[in-house]
């Protein structure tokens, strides 16, 4: 994995890697595939940065597992370095690769988890010129609510890195859901003209270099939510519920041909509110019929890596 620093890549991938002691890590098999696991202890000497380095090779697990990888962290600080370092190293790799860094943000606790990319060494290090940031969903009040997604983000995260500002594409908040969702579609469809995002040739649709996600403890990504018929929707690139299930009611969102069509996704699942549907999500006595959104999740052209935790984890006695 490319990182933003050369210390960082010397340290992740060098012999000091192999004096620490080794986290554990398997191949667990879901419904859908395998996934890499490993565990990454919270000892302040035990970077996250070796193992995740190192998970990136290929390995015997084949293409599933090399596609949808999974990271346990004890403690929270270390799975935010662990993001950050992430998030840095995909920078790096798609501003040398295509000048452009498309990045897609969410809500709630993520936000906070981006923290240290506001912090050095990737402060400096980030070439933040070539970031175009995104929101997979937004709640449809004013920017300045508390309830926005936007506001969330800039207060804690983008007010605090020198991304233009005229990168940042938040959503029409002087229109109706409606309109908003179909001003958002239109804002991706002229930025893929321009040639900022990117176009997966394996579907068609909008490859966003990176998205971050959340999960909601009823298994809900973005905005779409357990049930509800937009989960199947399968044209458009931005869609809208007016009867969210969590406040507030109107919301506009990515539809997963858009997220699954991402060339990484991040999906960061912490706490033990989490654990039930983490254990539909991952265990193997699955029916098909009644997927979670979260179980929607599948990389068509890309990877994917889960950032978790312990409670998270806690139902799932494989681990
Ligand atoms: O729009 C929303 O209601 C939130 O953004 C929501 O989708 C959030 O991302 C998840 O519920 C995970 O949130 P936490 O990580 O804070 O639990």
């Amino acid at each position: 994995m490319s990182t933003a620093t050369g210390a960082a890549a010397s340290n992740s991938l060098s012999p000091t890697t192999s004096r620490r002691s080794s986290p554990s890590s398997r191949i667990l098999t879901t419904p859908r595939g395998s996934l890499s696991c490993r565990l990454l202890s919270s000892s302040p000497s035990q970077s996250p940065l070796g193992p995740v380095s190192a998970m990136a090779s290929p390995g015997a697990a084949g293409e599933a597992a090399s596609r949808k990888k999974l990271l346990i962290f004890d403690a929270e600080k270390d799975l935010a370095a662990s993001l950050a370092e992430h998030a840095a190293g995909l920078s790096e790799k798609f501003a040398a690769e295509r000048s452009a860094f498309t990045v897609v943000l969410s809500g709630g606790s993520l936000i906070k988890a981006l923290r240290k990319l506001a912090e050095p060494p990737y402060l400096e290090a980030v070439d933040w010129s070539r970031w175009h940031v995104f929101w997979a969903d937004e709640r449809v009040v004013p920017k300045d609510h508390a309830d926005s997604n936007y506001k969330l983000a800039m207060d804690e995260f983008l007010s605090k890195v020198p991304v233009p500002a005229n990168q940042v594409y938040a959503m029409n908040d002087a229109l109706s859901v409606e309109g908003a969702a179909d001003d958002y579609e239109n804002c991706l469809k002229q930025l893929i003209k321009n040639g900022v995002i990117a176009v997966s040739p394996v579907t068609g649709f909008p490859k966003f270099d990176l998205m971050l996600l959340g999960m909601g403890p009823d298994g809900h990504i973005a905005s779409l939510f357990p049930g509800h018929p937009i989960v199947n929707e399968n044209q458009k690139l931005v869609t809208y519920v007016k009867d969210s299930p969590k406040p507030p009611p109107e919301r506009i969102t990515f539809t997963f041909p858009v997220i699954n069509s991402s060339a990484h996704i991040a999906l960061m699942v912490t706490g033990a509110g989490k654990a039930g549907a983490v254990h539909k999500a991952l265990s193997a006595n699955e029916s098909s019929s009644d997927l979670l959104p979260v179980e929607m999740v599948e990389p068509q052209d890309g990877e994917m890596t889960w950032f978790t935790d312990k409670p998270a984890m806690s139902m799932l006695s494989r681990i």
